[in-house]
């Protein structure tokens, strides 16, 4: 007989549900304020969503005559909503180990970008490599992050630079969407760097006259399925005007628009950003009081990166910017875990620890359009959740690499997509 629902978490210490009342995004006030509850449990339906949530003695009561595919006792442990990476360069060959040297050494990341380094050498790399090997390498990346309680993630294409190459990385996010468990928010990145021979004029008519066309017929004939669009807005990169083109080129053929801006020289990217309705501005160091005024204003997130940055967060929280949090990983910024990103953003952006879960659950959800379906515990989203064996939540993020330890299920559409079978306990 099949059962009808898909899964029962019961009795969790704490359950964090994050959002009160179905909210698109929390700002300082609420992500100071997060809905937990003690005691709760947790049904998700076989449609992967979830049916109800609430007191553990509520939940018993309710469906004390129905059956379920899986149950899970949750005594002693928390309950999150999956983790949301809002910011990743997943797909590429050709690691660059030898530059974090470099840079500990005195090099900046320009310096190395200018020397041939940096982006481009991953541009040389990835063209070469097939798209099994692509493929392979960033099936596991996927599983790292997926092991570390991540449920959705934006990635960028960005390492090809030509259109075949940044075809077959799309095409390998594709195959990712298709055969894996994890959810993909899929970004076009040609705009990451200028090809060499080419200004940033040039680059950029060349996506908006050939890349951006080849995209919408293959969105058109359902081969490939991409969600935004990212152009690297940056000095000796792509200037404001270009990007800006670039941009408005791919907001016409319905791409979200969730780009690289502010990030080392302040280039008004925030306030372009604004304007153009982007739905993400991603680093944003360099961003201007302006900037930070007329995102709140535009309700455009800003996505920070505290693997690669070090920037305060006190001042866009008290102007009311929606913050989220991404792990940036790319051959430049090798983790692949939100409790590490949440850790980092609390030391070194001086969140604090309500604030750095709801910017990587609702409001990371919020910066790809997807806060409707991911990010909080609530009645009617995906059944996409995280299990710890820790009695209070906090211990996720103040366990500084201790989320192998402490993750016990990844659960994806109220399926087991990671069982962790070598808890060792606090
Ligand atoms: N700033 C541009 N892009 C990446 C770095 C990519 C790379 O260095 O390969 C970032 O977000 O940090
Ligand atoms: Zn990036």
């Amino acid at each position: 007989m099949s059962c009808k629902f898909r899964l029962l978490l019961e009795n969790a210490e704490q359950m964090l549900i994050v959002c009160r009342k179905e909210e698109e995004f929390l700002l300082r006030d609420g992500m100071q304020q997060l809905a937990v509850l003690e005691k709760a449990s947790l049904v998700v339906g076989n449609d992967g969503f979830i049916k109800a949530v609430g007191p553990a003695d509520l939940i018993r009561n309710q469906f004390s005559n129905e059956s379920f595919e899986t149950k899970i006792d949750c005594m002693g442990k928390c309950v999150f909503p999956g983790f949301v990476d809002a910011h990743t360069h997943p797909v590429w060959a050709g690691d660059r180990v030898n530059e974090f040297a470099m840079k500990l050494a005195g090099a900046t990341y320009m310096d190395i970008h200018q020397a041939g380094g940096g982006i481009n050498y991953t541009v040389e790399h990835t063209t070469a490599a097939s798209d099994e090997e692509l493929f392979r390498s960033f099936k596991q990346r996927l599983t790292r992050m997926l092991r570390a309680g991540t449920t959705l993630v934006e990635c960028k294409s960005g390492y090809g630079l030509k259109l075949d190459t940044e075809l077959k990385m799309l095409r390998v996010i594709e195959r990712a969407q298709k055969e894996l468990d994890i959810g993909i928010s899929s970004t076009y990145c040609g705009a990451h760097s200028v090809p060499k021979g080419k200004s940033a004029v040039e680059a950029a008519d060349d996506i908006i006259c050939n890349h951006l066309p080849a995209l919408k017929q293959l969105a058109l004939n359902g081969e490939i399925h991409v969600d935004n669009i990212d152009v690297f807005c940056e000095r000796g990169v792509f200037d404001l005007e270009s990007t800006k083109r670039i941009l408005q080129a791919g907001k016409a053929i319905g791409l979200h628009l969730n780009f690289h801006g502010d990030e080392l020289s302040p280039m008004n990217s925030a306030e372009m950003g604004a304007l153009l309705g982007a739905h993400a501005v991603s680093h944003l160091e360099e961003v201007s009081d302006e900037g930070i005024t007329a995102m709140a204003k535009a309700k455009c997130s800003a996505v920070l990166l505290p693997t690669t940055a070090y920037i305060l967060s006190k001042d866009m929280l008290d102007a009311g910017v929606i913050v989220s949090l991404g792990s940036d990983f790319n051959p430049n910024a090798y983790c692949l875990s939100m409790p590490m990103v949440m850790h980092l953003a609390c030391v070194n952006m001086k969140m604090s620890l309500s604030e750095a879960l709801a910017a990587a659950t609702i409001n990371a959800a919020y910066s790809l359009g997807r806060s409707h379906t991911h990010g909080s515990l609530e009645v009617g989203k995906q059944g996409d959740v995280v299990v710890i064996n820790a009695s209070r939540w906090e211990h996720l993020i103040y366990q500084f690499g201790g989320h192998q330890e402490l993750i016990e299920y990844v659960i994806i559409k109220g399926k087991i997509a990671y069982k962790n079978d070598n808890i060792l306990g606090l």
